[in-house]
């Protein structure tokens, strides 16, 4: 068996091809929902749609987070569309949430699978956050956490911001400084390792399989937005962390860095980075990556039918 993993997952857009992406290279454990990208009960649809139609109905989706941990955020429909799946109208999922809430389960799965579960957070990090809170012994039992998410400069929510560190910027500081073994995947490098190209798009739209008609409607919004930003094509910062974390080698370049979040005023959700730390190290964070493995990959999962 592979790789156990959690994917903690605000589903809209690129979040269902993580879910794809994590079914298929890892063996994926549950995926937990937090507030985030649009509203909670699309969110939760949209996972649970996703999971029936990539056929791993038997994944469990738990419950999270109903708003970050100071709740001032806001939803960002203009990137995903309205439902969080570029506005398609799919037919009601059967599939239905577990009754455990997601930070019992996130603690429950590191105890089953103390010293080698890993945690995809691909989302604000309240829910990792508050199961840190409600028993902090959980840093010992996670083997790693893999976030998207912080900015170096080239914020996507405010000036300054990402969107994931910002909405819960609180919870982002929490799980940096609770000692866990952490990969940053940031905000430009999303941008410029895992863009799909209007070339790869092109490919996409001609394959003829039930998984790229999937992704070129739940991804249609998100490609318009982010070629409305600048990009050659849509941004998937998601899909990317998680490729990156079942295949390291395809990260070129990183360095473990001193990472810390800024919580106030106009800077909110700012990650900082200390360039020239050393043993205080608390995450390693990915600069480069080979962004044609991850098209490749992803081209080869979304023909498999
Ligand atoms: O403009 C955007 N493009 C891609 N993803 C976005 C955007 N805005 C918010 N997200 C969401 O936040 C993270 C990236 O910052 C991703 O996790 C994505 O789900």
């Amino acid at each position: 068996m592979g790789r156990k993993v959690i994917l903690d997952s605000d589903t809209a857009s690129d979040d269902t091809i993580a879910i794809l992406l994590s079914s298929r290279l890892f063996d994926l454990l549950g995926v937990t929902i937090v507030a985030g990208n649009v509203d909670y009960d699309s969110q939760v649809k949209n996972c649970l749609f996703s999971l029936e139609y990539f056929r791993c109905s038997d994944v469990p989706v738990f419950l999270g987070s109903k708003r970050p941990i100071m709740g001032q955020w806001r939803t960002v429909p203009e990137v995903h569309g309205k439902n969080g799946l570029g506005d398609w109208d799919y037919p009601e999922p059967k599939k239905i949430p577990e009754k455990e809430d997601a930070v019992d389960a996130i603690l429950r799965l590191s105890r089953e699978y103390d010293g080698e579960l890993e945690v995809l957070a691909i989302s604000p990090l309240t829910n990792l956050a508050l199961a840190y809170l409600k028993d902090p012994s959980i840093a010992t039992r996670v083997k790693k956490v893999w976030i998207m998410g912080g900015a170096f400069s080239r914020g996507n929510t405010t000036p300054f911001a990402e969107f994931n560190f910002w909405v819960d910027p609180e919870a982002a500081k929490i799980v940096l400084d609770a000692g866990f073994d952490v990969t940053i995947v940031p905000w430009e490098v999303t941008e410029e390792y895992g863009v799909i190209d209007t070339e790869t798009w092109k490919k996409i739209e001609t394959m003829g399989t039930k998984l790229s008609e999937f992704f070129v409607r739940a991804n249609r919004t998100l490609r318009d937005f982010s070629i409305s930003q600048g990009n050659p094509g849509s941004v998937h910062p998601d899909s990317l962390t998680v490729y990156l974390a079942y295949d390291n080698s395809s990260v070129i370049e990183s360095r473990r860095l001193r990472v810390d979040i800024e919580t106030c005023s106009k800077t909110r959700g700012g990650m900082i980075v200390d360039w020239y730390s050393k043993e205080n190290a608390n995450a390693e964070v990915v600069l480069k990556a080979d962004g044609k493995k991850f098209r490749d990959t992803l081209l080869s999962i979304l023909s498999s039918f």
